[in-house]
C-alpha cells in the first residue's frame, strides 16, 4: 500500500479528481496548502495575475492505494495536472504500513 501526495495547481483539482476516478480509485482527500518549489524568486502565473513566488496556494490531494494501483495513478495526476508552465506541482510517494476502515474493522487492502 502505497501513498500518493499530489501538489497540484489548484485550478486543476476537478481534472485530477475525474482522472482518478477513471482508473477506479475510490477515496482521497484534499487540502487547500500554500507552498513554493525551486522556482523561488521567479514570477508565476496564477489567475491571470503573475505572482512574484513567495508562498502560493496550491491544493493537496492525498491518495492512499494499492502497489499496483501506483503507476497508473501518477500517469492520471501527471496528464491531468500538466500545463507546462512552472508551479505544475509534484508527486510523492511513501509506504503505507496499516490502514483501518473505523466502520467495519476491516484492515489494509480491504480498507483501500
Ligand atoms: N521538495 C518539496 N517538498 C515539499 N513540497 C514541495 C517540494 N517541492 C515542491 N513542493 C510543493 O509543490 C508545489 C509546486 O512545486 P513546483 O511545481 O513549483 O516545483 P518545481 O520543482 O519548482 O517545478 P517547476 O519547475 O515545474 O516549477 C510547491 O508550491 C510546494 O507546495
Amino acid at each position: 500500500m502505497k501513498k500518493i501526495e499530489a501538489i497540484i495547481k489548484p485550478f486543476k483539482l476537478d481534472e485530477v479528481r475525474e482522472a482518478l476516478s477513471e482508473i477506479g480509485v475510490s477515496g482521497l482527500t484534499v487540502t487547500e496548502v500554500k507552498g513554493f518549489g525551486r522556482q523561488k524568486g521567479h514570477t508565476e502565473l496564477y489567475r491571470g495575475a503573475e505572482y512574484v513566488v513567495d508562498f502560493l496556494p496550491k491544493v493537496k490531494i492525498e491518495l492512499v492505494i494499492a502497489d499496483n494501483q501506483v503507476d497508473p495513478a501518477i500517469e492520471a495526476i501527471v496528464k491531468a495536472a500538466r500545463t507546462g508552465k512552472i508551479g505544475d506541482g509534484k508527486i510523492f510517494v511513501t509506504t503505507v504500513e496499516q490502514i483501518v476502515r473505523i466502520r467495519t474493522g476491516e484492515t489494509d487492502e480491504a480498507a483501500i
